[in-house]
Formats: C-alpha cells, structure tokens, sequence
C-alpha cells in the first residue's frame, strides 16, 4: 500500500489518497471518524481544536460500504478555512487585496520549520512554510491509519496508543488484559493515560506550563496484539519492520526518539535480563516468556505484542518570549505570539497509533497478498495454522 496527504493547515480541506488496499473490505466514513474524533480529544489543546469537527468525505475506492480495490480519497475539511480565505487563496490577489492581507510572516520559531523551510524553498512569507509543516497534516495521517486499523482489525489485530509520560509525570505501566480494555480506560482519560493518578498529575503539569507561557512534551506507547509471526524481513535493510515503524513514528511532528520494547533501557542491561526466552506449547506453537524486545528480533515480528514508544518535544509554538531574528529586518526580536497548543501529547498517541498502525497493514499485504479480502484470509489462516504446528 502506500499514500500520499496534501492540503494546508488553514487550507480549505486535507486529502489523502490510499492505494492497495484490498477489495471487500467493509468501510464506512464513520469508522474514520471514529479515529479523528479521538485525536481532536485530549488536555492541553488550543483553540483551534474548538473550531474544527473533523469528519471525513470518501469520494473514491468505496462502494456500499465495501471497498472495490481502487484507490481511496478521503477529504477533511478544516472549518477554521472561512476564516482565511483570502490570505490562502489560490488566485494572484490584487495590489489592493495586497495590501489588505499583507501581514508576511518574518518572524521564525524557534524549533518549528519556518526558518529551515524558508531558506531551503526561498520563502520570505513563512506562511508558505508553517502552511503545509503544521500538525494539522496528522489529521489526514489519522484517517489513512484509521484505514489500516479496518484492516488489521478484521484479522483481529487490534492497537491502543495511550500516554506514558508528560513532562515529569510517569505513569505507571498499564496493567491490561486486552488492547479493548486499554483503550477504553483511556479514552475515558483527558490525557489518555491509564493511570488515575497520574493522569491527574500530568493534567496540572500541563496547567502549569501553560501559566507560564511554556510548553509540555512527552511518551506515548503505541501497543498492538494478535500479531502474527512473520511480518517483516531480515533479508534487506528496507524490509526490516521495525525500522519502517521508527521512520513512520519519528515524522510524526515533534517526535524526536522511538524506541521498540526496552528501547535505550536495553543497552544499559546485559543480555541475560534482555532476550525473551523461547517456550513451546502444543496448539499455541512457540511463542517467548517475556516480551521485552516489543514484539521483534531480525526486523519481523515474532508473534508476541508489538510495543513501540515515541518521545515528544514540548510544542515550539511559546506564549513565552524565545529569542530570534527577523528574517527582514535581522533585527533580534523575542517571538510573537500566536494561537498554540500548549501539550499535545494525547493527541499524538493517537497520531503514533495511527503510523504503527500503517506500517503493520502494509507489511500484513506484503506477507499475506493485497486483491481480496477473501484470497487474504485464506492464506493468512493457512499460515496461522502452519506455524502453530512449526
Ligand atoms: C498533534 C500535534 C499538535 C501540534 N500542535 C502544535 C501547535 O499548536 N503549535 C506548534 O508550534 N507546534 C505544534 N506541534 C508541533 C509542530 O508541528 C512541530 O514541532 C513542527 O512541525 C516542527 O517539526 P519537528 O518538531 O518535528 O522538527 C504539534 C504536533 C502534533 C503532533
Ligand atoms: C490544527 C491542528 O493543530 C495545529 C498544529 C500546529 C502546528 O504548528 O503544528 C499549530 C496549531 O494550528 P493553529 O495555528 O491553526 O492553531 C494547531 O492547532 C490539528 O491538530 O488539527
């Protein structure tokens, strides 16, 4: 499969066009927005997310609520658009129109890509940068997950991505019998994370951030059970799963470390506290006692949950003055303010779910083949089969 999203932040809609996903899958638009409806949730959102009610419009690869095999177009509107027509116009503007909505934007944030985009595409109005470099971009990436996640889902591979830490609060590890029960504690949560009291926590720390005109970070855990053994490969660097997952997770705005499993606590620890000891039962086949390398060893998944954490910067966007330059006038000035969120680790869990997500339904067609739902389902049991007997 693959996909590609475009549309601006303040834009008039956001795209997204998927190929390869199979016929007879049933889809409906309310099994998306089920999934943009979670990512709008979470503590520590600006005013935007009051604006916007994301709901998706399918207008290709859907038919009666199955789809045909052709690609899928899916279509967000962002409301906040009326708002901003004439500055996001398509058209040449008059000299009067201009000078109306002439308010350039010279002035880069520090940690955003408005500085690094308008040197590299020659901008001098760094609207054109923070346009298409906004977050807002995660909302088509949501409903192309949301996709994979019908997918997955039919051969009952479920995922939950909740939060782990925000700021210095650290939750304590989930104790959860099934992804089902995960995802409704959190979702239940305004900061989507299954401990109570942490929760509560994490909600004053982004409080308080926010007092101070600062800005909060944080650690999602995206976990996905029922995967089978297999997906992936050894054999070629771009085949290897799990680095698929770390490059889709890591370009998700903001997000500066991955790790799968242990991740970095792993080469602090000897190998002995490390590998999942290899067990056989008749009927279940082998499966590992622990799963402490998140689901993977040699780029496939071995059959255990799949487990990957994604670390979040504190959002850029500051009510508290950081230092910069003009890009006109190379005056030193301290950074305007603009509408921000304060914390959007919540929503990013989401967002992580959806990348994971992704990357598990096209490595599951690579495996399994990609026409039909049908022709997929048999060779998936077969293999099921095969290598609980193996
Ligand atoms: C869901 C979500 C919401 C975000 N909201 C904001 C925001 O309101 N203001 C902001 O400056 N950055 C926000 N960001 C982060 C920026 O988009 C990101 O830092 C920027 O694109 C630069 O990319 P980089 O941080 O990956 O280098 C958000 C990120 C996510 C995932
Ligand atoms: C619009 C979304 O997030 C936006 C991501 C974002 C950024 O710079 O990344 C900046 C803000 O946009 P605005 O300036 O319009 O308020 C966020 O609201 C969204 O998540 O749907």
């Amino acid at each position: 499969m693959r996909f590609l999203t475009a549309g601006e932040s303040h834009g008039p809609e956001l795209t997204a066009i998927i190929e390869g996903v199979p016929s007879q899958l049933p889809l409906t638009e309310e099994d998306i927005n089920e999934h943009l409806a979670r990512r709008q949730k979470g503590y520590g959102r600006g005013r935007r997310m009051q604006i916007e009610k994301d709901k998706v419009r399918i207008t290709s690869g859907v038919r009666h609520g199955k789809t045909t095999g052709a690609p899928i177009t899916l279509h967000i509107e962002n409301k906040d658009w009326t708002h901003w027509t004439k500055i996001m116009g398509v058209e040449p503007l008059s000299e009067e129109e201009e000078q109306e909505v002439k308010r350039k934007i010279t002035r880069p944030r520090p940690g955003h890509a408005d500085l690094n985009g308008a040197i590299k595409y020659r901008h001098r109005d760094m609207r054109n940068v923070l346009e298409r470099s906004s977050a807002r971009e995660t909302t088509a990436r949501v409903a192309v997950g949301a996709v994979a996640q019908k997918l997955l889902k039919a051969f009952n591979i479920n995922l939950c991505g909740h939060v782990l830490e925000i700021g210095d609060v650290v939750s304590a590890q989930p104790h959860f019998t099934s992804v089902g029960g995960l995802k409704e504690v959190t979702e239940s949560s305004e900061v989507r994370c299954a401990d109570k009291d942490a929760s509560e926590k994490m909600k004053r720390a982004i409080d308080e951030a926010k007092e101070n005109g600062d800005s909060i970070g944080g650690i999602v855990e995206v976990i996905a059970e029922n995967v089978p053994v297999g997906l992936g490969s050894f054999v070629h660097y771009d085949r290897k799963l799990d680095g698929k997952i770390a490059q889709s997770v890591l370009s998700i705005n903001a997000f500066k470390g991955v790790e799968i499993g242990l991740g970095f606590e792993a080469a602090r620890m000897k190998g002995s506290q490390v590998h999942d000891e290899i067990a056989y039962e008749e009927g279940r086949g082998f499966y590992r006692k622990s799963n402490r390398l998140g689901g993977f060893e040699g780029g496939m998944t071995n059959g255990m949950p799949v487990v990957v954490h994604g670390a979040m910067k504190p959002i850029p966007t500051l009510y508290k003055p950081l230092q910069s330059v003009d890009i006109d006038t190379k005056e030193p000035f301290t950074a305007s303010i603009e509408r921000s969120d304060s914390c959007a680790v919540p929503a990013a869990a989401v967002v992580c779910e959806a990348a994971v997500a992704w990357e598990l339904a096209d490595a599951f067609l690579d495996k399994f083949g990609s026409d039909t739902m049908d022709d997929i389902k048999k060779h998936y049991e077969d293999y099921v089969q095969e290598a609980r007997r193996f």
